[in-house]
């Protein structure tokens, strides 16, 4: 038998989603030998098939939104909306055409070396890549992240369904589209292409759309959705599919509900499978990777994004990689800390929370205290509806979580971000200043809603 040939580094990364192509770009950059492997495109889901696109139809479709708003406020606007702008602009400015020409030369001007392929952990610091062993002195960075989820929906897989990947790459609209799974994927499409005019109807099993945030959000967002003709079933149970030359048809509970297109959008699940764990120690069939604060996940071995289940987010992908990059150059952290991580669904209004729910809180057995409020002069000046919730541990006087619902809600919440990380008590973020008339002045009603007691 002719011997694998070996290729000696130090660190292998193997997936190059967000955080794979940090952690390669800044070893590399630091002076280690670094190879990235990936088997699809570098950059991973969040500028090909994720965030960058998606932002950029809703970017669109707000805008879009937006005009019918003139009537409100007095006078009248008149839009013809042109999905091929859309179409072009991701194709062009945000993809490539699906192409990662730029990003594999960005890799390796920083001194990676690439190898495009599929690899497979074959033990500590090695992966295999077709006949080719890569062995990493310092350790292998897995950063495979995740695919799109089917559910176990009788016939839904001999269909021509669609996911994300399909959606962002659409150069024409259906008349009309079902979405199964009201969590941030299916609301943030739903409402992009409703806004386009297309006919839609939300399918949740839960008992509310995106059930991870407050339900307070939740409702605000299904009377958005309501407002904008959407149609949302929650607490629905569907129990087969089908499809022929004229759609869909999704049996719900009781009755049809039928459209030209099905987007699933009920999950993902990690790329565990098959990718040689049990080589490491870990045993196959993993739903997440553990990792401790340095992002250690075993010998030779971290492990950065959606696998670790800290968050699905871009942002907690880098993050991660940034404290595993620290670890294997030997510096003295800081390391993971997911007290005071954010999240932002980019519906109209905008969803955004910061650490702990309230119902988190208290299973965490918190003694927690609750303020409310909603978006104040601006709000009212601006005819936007929306809430600010915050979460308190009453015991030690600092907020430990939010919820913001409310045009621009992410960039709001980033004053819940600070006081949440950095601990800073509620009296004290109570002696501030909050300008007037601007959304961020809510929070201050709704810190002082907050019931510290005498403690
Ligand atoms: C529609 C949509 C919208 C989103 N919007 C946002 C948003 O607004 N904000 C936000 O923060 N997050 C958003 N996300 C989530 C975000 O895309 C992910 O959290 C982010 O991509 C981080 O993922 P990751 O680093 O785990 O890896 P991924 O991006 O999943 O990349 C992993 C890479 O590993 C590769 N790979 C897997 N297995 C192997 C193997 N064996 N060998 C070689 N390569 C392999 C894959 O091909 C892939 O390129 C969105 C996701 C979707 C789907
Ligand atoms: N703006 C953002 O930051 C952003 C946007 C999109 C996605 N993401 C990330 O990607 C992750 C995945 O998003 P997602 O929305 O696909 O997953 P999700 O798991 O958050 O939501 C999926 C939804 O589908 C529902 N569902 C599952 N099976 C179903 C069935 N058979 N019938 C009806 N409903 C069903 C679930 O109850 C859930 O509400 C998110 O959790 C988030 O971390 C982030």
């Amino acid at each position: 038998m002719p011997e694998t040939p070996e290729v000696d580094c130090d660190v292998v990364v193997l997936g190059l989603g967000p955080g794979g192509e940090h952690a390669a770009i800044k070893l590399a950059r630091a002076g280690l030998d670094v190879i990235g492997i990936e088997d699809r495109l570098v950059g991973g889901e969040c500028p090909y098939y994720g965030c960058v696109p998606s932002k950029m139809m809703i970017a669109a479709a707000h805008v879009i939104a937006d005009v019918h708003k003139v009537a409100r406020f007095g006078g009248t606007a008149h839009v013809d909306p042109d999905w091929g702008a859309v179409a072009r602009r991701i194709r062009d400015e945000a993809t490539d055409d699906w192409d990662d020409a730029v990003a594999v030369k960005r890799l390796e001007d920083n001194g990676a070396r690439f190898v495009r392929g599929r690899g497979v952990l074959v033990g500590p610091g090695q992966v295999r890549v077709g006949g080719t062993t890569y062995a990493a002195r310092k350790g292998v960075v897995l950063n495979t992240g995740t695919d799109p989820a089917a559910p176990p929906v009788e016939g839904l897989a001999g269909t021509p369904y669609w996911t994300n990947r399909d959606a962002v790459a659409l150069t024409e609209l259906p008349r009309s589209l079902v979405v199964l799974g009201g969590g941030p994927i299916g609301c943030e499409f739903a409402q992009v292409f409703a806004r386009y005019g297309v006919e839609v109807t939300v399918v949740e099993v839960a008992d509310r759309l995106i059930a991870v945030e407050e339900p307070e959000a939740s409702a605000l967002l299904e009377k958005a959705f309501a407002d904008e003709g959407i149609t949302v079933l929650t607490g629905a149970s569907v129990s087969s599919v089908r499809h022929d030359e004229s759609g869909f048809t999704l049996r719900v509970d009781q009755r049809d509900v039928v459209a030209d297109k099905l987007l699933v959008a009920a999950g993902r699940q990690a790329n565990l499978d098959h990718i040689g764990l049990d080589t490491v120690g870990l045993g196959e069939g993993l739903k997440v990777v553990e990792t401790d604060e340095r992002m250690r996940a075993g010998d030779k071995l971290w492990a950065v994004g959606d696998i670790t289940g800290k968050g699905a987010y871009t942002h907690v992908s880098m993050y991660q990689a940034a404290v595993a990059v620290r670890d294997i150059l030997g510096e003295d952290g800081p390391w993971a800390d997911y007290r005071a991580v954010p999240h932002v669904t980019f519906t109209a209004p905008e969803i955004a929370s910061v650490g702990l729910s309230e119902k988190a809180a208290r299973d965490q057995g918190i003694d927690v205290a609750i303020g409310t409020g909603d978006l104040g002069a601006r709000g009212w000046l601006a005819k936007e509806e929306g809430m600010i919730k915050l979460v308190a541990d009453r015991e030690r006087g600092v907020l430990v979580g939010g919820c913001v619902v409310s045009e621009a809600g992410g960039e709001i919440a980033s004053f819940l971000e600070v006081a949440v990380h950095a601990e800073i008590p509620v009296a004290t973020l109570l002696t501030m200043h909050f300008a007037y008339p601007t959304y961020h002045r809510a929070l201050e009603h709704a810190l002082k809603d907050i019931d510290l007691g005498s403690s």
